[in-house]
């Protein structure tokens, strides 16, 4: 069997073609700007930038840092020019150490963030589910799984929920139109993050889609974006893989969108397709390589280890402590 993680990490890029997770602060103001308010004291909008220090590394987005980096605390050591008033600086001023109490700093003894809330939907067994439950609880994932959702609440993955006292939302309920607003307020109720499909068999409500953008992960049993779609799920794609005779297969987890496996994709793994493969065969090569890929990248989700080519591709940061992504 080949198992390769089919992924080729890159080093450090250029900050001005990444940008974080969140929308940044204005749009008129490529990603790697950085807002200068007055003198004394500076309301900042940081978008992470990449290539430097972690020990200077502010994540991204909306930390307001008021007056904790008085202008001359703040040393840039490299400063483009700008097209507006807004500066592009690489890095940032030993004051904002200080500011580990502001928001999530990460330093070298590791992820100082808020951990992350996790809702889980499923429709099956739940093998992703427990890998990913696992890891949460030995901290492989820097999360907490507060809810599951799934349209069949008799399921062994709900079953397994119920077993770790973790919260069953039933969803859709019955054959009825469900309320997709209903179930953003519920998951917005219980502190919800980030959501990860893992073997859910129903299309996700436009509602939810849009109420957490870049926020939401599916797996996939096939590489995107072959073998996807409305029709291909569970043993019906290993089906179509080997009628097809493609000779690799592999999970893929990508972002989710309005549509079925239409997504950004995120990651992939390999796994060799034998001429003697039965559809469960391969299923149970793939399953084993879902739930470390699902992991790897929830952990980078929780850590804000996602950064946006400036193509839209989502890209995997390493680690804090070296620029590679893949
Ligand atoms: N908005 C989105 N919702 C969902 C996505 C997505 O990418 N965007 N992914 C699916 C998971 N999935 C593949 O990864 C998938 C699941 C189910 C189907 C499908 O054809 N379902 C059948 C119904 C099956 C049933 O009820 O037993 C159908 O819609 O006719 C395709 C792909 C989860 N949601
Ligand atoms: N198109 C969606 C789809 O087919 N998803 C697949 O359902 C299985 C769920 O297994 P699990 O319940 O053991 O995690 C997984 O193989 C997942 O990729």
């Amino acid at each position: 069997m080949i198992s390769c993680r089919g992924i080729s990490s890159h080093k450090a890029l250029d900050p001005s073609i990444l940008s974080r997770r969140l929308p940044v602060v204005s749009s008129h103001h490529p990603p790697w700007l950085f807002h200068h308010a007055s003198a004394t004291s500076f309301n900042i909008h940081l978008t992470l930038h990449t290539s430097f220090n972690p020990r200077r590394l502010y994540r991204k987005s909306k930390l307001e840092l008021w007056g904790l980096l008085v202008g001359s605390s703040v040393r840039s050591e490299q400063c483009g020019s700008t097209q507006s008033q807004g500066l592009r600086c690489k890095a940032l001023g030993s004051k904002a150490i200080a500011s580990e109490e502001v928001g999530s700093v990460k330093n070298e003894d590791g992820w100082k963030g808020e951990r992350k809330k996790l809702a889980l939907f499923l429709s099956g067994g739940g093998s992703n589910f427990r890998a990913l439950h696992n890891a949460t609880l030995e901290n492989r994932i820097y999360g907490d799984i507060v809810a599951v959702v799934s349209d069949k609440p008799g399921c062994k993955g709900c079953d397994y929920a119920n077993e770790h006292g973790i919260l069953v939302i039933p969803y859709p309920k019955g054959k009825f139109v469900s309320d997709g607003m209903k179930l953003v307020q519920t998951l917005r109720d219980h502190g919800v993050d980030f959501v990860l499909l893992a073997g859910y068999l129903k299309l996700l409500p436009v509602e939810l889609v849009q109420a957490y953008p870049r926020s939401i992960l599916n797996i996939h049993p096939a590489l995107l974006p072959a073998f996807g779609g409305k029709g291909y799920y569970g043993l019906k794609v290993h089906e179509a893989v080997i009628k097809s005779g493609a000779r690799f297969s592999g999970p893929t987890i990508h972002f989710v969108d309005e549509k079925y496996d239409h997504g950004p994709i995120l990651a992939q793994r390999v796994v060799q397709v034998l001429p003697s493969d039965s559809p469960n065969d391969l299923a149970t090569k793939v399953l084993k390589e879902e739930h470390g890929l699902y992991v790897e990248a929830a952990a980078a989700l929780c850590e804000d280890r996602i950064f946006w080519r400036e193509d839209g591709v989502p890209l995997i940061r390493k680690s804090w402590d070296e620029a590679e992504y893949y």
